[in-house]
C-alpha cells in the first residue's frame, strides 16, 4: 500500500495541508502523474522536489538543472513514498526529464537582490525561460506549466508567445504562479484578524509584482471588522512581501521556503483537476478576458485540462477598484514587453 504524507485538512479548494507521520493511504485508481521540475537544484527547486516527492499524486518526479541535480534527486529519492525520482543534468538531458510529464513546474533563473525589481531579472530569465519552453512544445506540449520564473508579468506572455510560434499554445495549461501573494495575503489577514491561517481565505489578483499584485481584502473570509487604514496596511504588506524577504535575506536571494510551499500548494491543485477532482479553485496568473489585459490573475477553476473556467473578480471596494485602474498601465507594458522579447528572439 503506497502512503501519504500530505493530509488535507480543509475541504474548501484553500489547500491546507499538514505534512503527518501518520501517512494515510492512497487509492488504487490514483492516476500515474508525471511532474517535471525545472530548476530542481536552486533555492525554490530543492524544497519543491521535497514538497513533490510528499505529494502521493505524483508517480514520477523528474527533477531538471543545469547543474547539481544528481545530489538533489539522490537525496530526494531516498523518501520512502510513491514517485520515482530521476534527477537530469544540462541541455542533453532536457528532453527525457520533460517526455511523458502531465505538469511542468519552472523555478529556473536569477533571483532578485535588494535594491532590484522583478523587472531587472527580464534580461536574464527572459532567455531561460525561452529556452526551457521551447523544449516544452518540443517534447512535452500537451503538459500544464506552472512559471515560477520571474518577472512573472513577463515571462507567461513569454511562454505564450513561445508555444505559439511551435504551433502547441494551449491557453488553459498555461499558469503563472501567485500562490505566494495569496499565502501572504492570508497571513497578514489573519494575523490582524486574530483568526488561524487555516479557515482564511483572500483572492490576489491582477499581477505578481508590486502595485500589480492586489489582493481583495473586501472579500477576505472570515470577515473581520477592519479599517480603512489596517486594509491599506494589509495591502501594501502583501505588495511588498517579496521584497521584504529579499532585503531580509540581504544579498542571499528572495523568497525560496515560502515559495516551495506556495509552488507545491499550486501544483497539487493542478494535479487534483487533472484526475477530476471537482470544485478546485486558485488565484493564478492565466490568459483572461476578464479586463481588456491579455493575461491577468484571477480566481480560476481547474479542471481535466487546466483552466476550466476564468472566475470573474466579483464586487470590489472603492480601494480596490482604484488599484485595479492604477496597475493596468504596468501589467500591459510588461505584457508587451515579454510578447515583444518573445517575437524579436
Ligand atoms: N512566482 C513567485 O511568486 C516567485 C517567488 C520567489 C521566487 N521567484 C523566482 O523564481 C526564480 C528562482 O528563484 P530561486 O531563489 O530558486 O533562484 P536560485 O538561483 O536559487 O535557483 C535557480 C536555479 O535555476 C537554475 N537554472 C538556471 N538556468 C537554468 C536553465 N536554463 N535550466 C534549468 N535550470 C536553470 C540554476 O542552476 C539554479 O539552480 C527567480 O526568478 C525568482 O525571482 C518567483
Ligand atoms: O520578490 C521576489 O523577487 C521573489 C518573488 O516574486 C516573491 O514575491 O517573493
Amino acid at each position: 500500500m503506497l502512503r501519504s504524507a500530505f493530509k488535507r485538512v480543509s475541504s474548501s479548494s484553500s489547500s491546507t495541508y499538514l505534512i503527518r507521520r501518520s501517512f494515510g493511504s492512497e487509492s488504487s485508481s490514483t492516476p500515474e502523474r508525471k511532474v517535471a521540475v525545472l530548476g530542481a537544484a536552486g533555492g525554490i527547486g530543492q524544497p519543491l522536489a521535497l514538497l513533490m516527492k510528499l505529494n502521493p499524486l505524483v508517480s514520477k518526479l523528474a527533477l531538471y538543472d543545469i547543474a547539481s541535480t544528481p545530489g538533489v534527486a539522490a537525496d530526494v529519492s531516498h523518501i520512502n513514498t510513491r514517485s520515482q525520482v530521476t534527477g537530469y543534468m544540462g541541455e542533453d538531458q532536457l528532453a527525457k526529464a520533460l517526455e511523458g510529464s502531465d505538469l511542468v513546474i519552472i523555478p529556473a533563473g536569477v533571483p532578485r537582490k535588494p535594491g532590484m525589481t522583478r523587472d531587472d531579472l527580464f534580461n536574464i530569465n527572459a532567455g531561460i525561460v525561452k529556452s526551457l519552453c521551447t523544449a516544452i512544445a518540443k517534447y512535452c506540449p500537451n503538459a500544464l506549466v506552472n512559471m515560477i520564473s520571474n518577472p512573472v508579468n513577463s515571462t507567461v506572455p513569454i511562454a505564450a508567445e513561445i508555444f505559439k510560434k511551435a504551433g502547441t499554445y494551449y491557453e488553459k495549461k498555461l499558469f503563472g504562479v501567485t500562490t505566494l501573494d495569496v499565502v501572504r495575503a492570508k497571513t497578514f489577514y489573519a494575523g490582524k484578524a486574530n483568526v488561524s491561517p487555516a479557515g482564511v481565505n483572500v483572492p490576489v489578483v491582477g499581477g505578481h509584482a508590486g502595485i500589480t499584485i492586489l489582493p481583495l481584502f473586501s472579500q477576505a473570509t472570515p470577515k473581520a471588522n477592519l479599517g480603512d487604514e489596517e486594509i491599506k496596511a494589509l495591502t501594501k504588506r502583501t505588495q511588498d512581501g517579496g521584497t521584504e524577504v529579499v532585503e531580509a535575506k540581504a544579498g542571499k536571494g528572495s523568497a525560496t521556503l515560502s515559495m516551495a510551499y506556495a509552488g507545491a500548494v499550486f501544483a497539487d491543485s493542478c494535479l487534483k483537476g487533472l484526475n477530476g477532482v471537482p470544485d478546485i479553485v486558485e488565484c493564478s496568473y492565466v490568459q483572461s478576458t476578464i479586463t481588456e489585459l491579455p493575461f491577468f490573475a484571477s480566481k480560476v477553476k481547474l479542471g481535466k485540462n487546466g483552466v476550466e473556467e476564468v472566475l470573474g473578480l466579483g464586487p470590489l471596494s472603492d480601494y480596490e477598484k482604484q488599484g485595479l485602474e492604477s496597475l493596468k498601465a504596468e501589467l500591459k507594458s510588461s505584457i508587451e514587453k515579454g510578447i515583444k522579447f518573445a517575437k524579436d528572439n
